[in-house]
């Protein structure tokens, strides 16, 4: 069974951290044992979206030999477990990304889910990442320079031995679309496994340091990622409130949009 996904995209601000953060609430909301790590090391971000930017031990101190990763992992929403990266400029430094292998073998171990969210860009760090998950998940925005940076990284990804999954088109709105999903399934090679809209709670959720599907679980944003979730879970999407059920309507027309064929 799969259970390791890299969360990447190539260019940075796609997406990632909010997809990793909530397809692991979800996932975990399942009773499924489910970890997030942060391998955005320089940049890290994942535990500030959840309240974590305190903590004592981090991944840093892990891949920097001074902690063993049981020190690290924190319990967030919905009982998924979270390995959050410090904000320190001086931790990353010391922070040795080879190590990251043996940190994912250990968490593997103990889990049905490991999501990675990975760093933008090609640097070391960022190509780790890619090469241990059994999926990577590219995120892509509506732009088309977002999809040229998701291609090099499914290229680079592959070139290392890994696989890419598929892609989740994020940040869809119904007027600026530059690139329609057909369009990016061709480009890229892969299918997209799901079309998350344009959504301001996403922010606001961010703000009160809780994942969207928590804080506002029936915003569009968090039922397209309950959908991307159950799929990953293969588990069937059940909308549960009837607010969620007139959401849909909007992503109906939203996926017609995007779905347009541009051949
Ligand atoms: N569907 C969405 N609707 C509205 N805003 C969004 C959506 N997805 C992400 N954002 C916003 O976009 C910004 C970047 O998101 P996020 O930090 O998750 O991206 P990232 O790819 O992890 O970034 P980085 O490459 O810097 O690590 C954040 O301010 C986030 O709130």
């Amino acid at each position: 069974m799969v259970t390791t996904y890299t969360i990447a995209s190539g260019k940075g601000g796609t997406g990632k951290t909010t997809l990793s953060v909530n397809l692991g609430t979800i996932l975990a909301s399942y009773g499924r044992e489910t970890y997030i790590m942060d391998a955005d090391m320089g940049m890290a971000n994942l535990g500030i979206l959840l309240g974590l930017e305190n903590v004592p031990v981090t991944l840093h101190e892990v891949l920097a030999g001074k902690a063993p990763v049981s020190e690290a992992i924190y319990e967030g929403p919905s009982g998924v477990k979270v390995v959050p990266s410090g904000i320190s400029l001086q931790g990353f430094q010391n922070a040795d990304p080879e190590l990251l292998r043996d940190v994912m073998k250990e968490i593997v171990n103990q889990c049905d889910f490991l999501i990675i969210d990975a760093p933008a860009g090609i640097s070391r760090d960022g190509v780790i990442p890619l090469a241990i998950a059994d999926e990577v998940i590219l995120v892509v925005n509506p732009e088309l320079s977002s999809m040229v940076d998701a291609l090099k990284t499914k290229i680079l990804t592959e070139l290392i031995g890994g696989h890419v999954m598929g892609a989740i088109l994020n940040r869809a709105t119904l007027e600026n679309t530059e690139v329609s999903v057909h369009k990016i399934e061709e480009v890229l090679g892969v299918k997209v496994i799901g079309l998350v809209p344009e959504d301001p709670n996403v922010r606001r959720s961010a703000a009160y340091k809780t994942p969207i599907v928590v804080k506002y679980p029936s915003s569009p944003a968090s039922i397209e990622i309950k959908k991307i979730a159950a799929k990953i879970a293969g588990v069937e999407y059940k909308a549960s409130e009837v607010s969620e059920k007139s959401g849909e309507k909007f992503l109906d027309r939203l996926a017609r949009s995007i779905f347009r064929s541009d051949k």
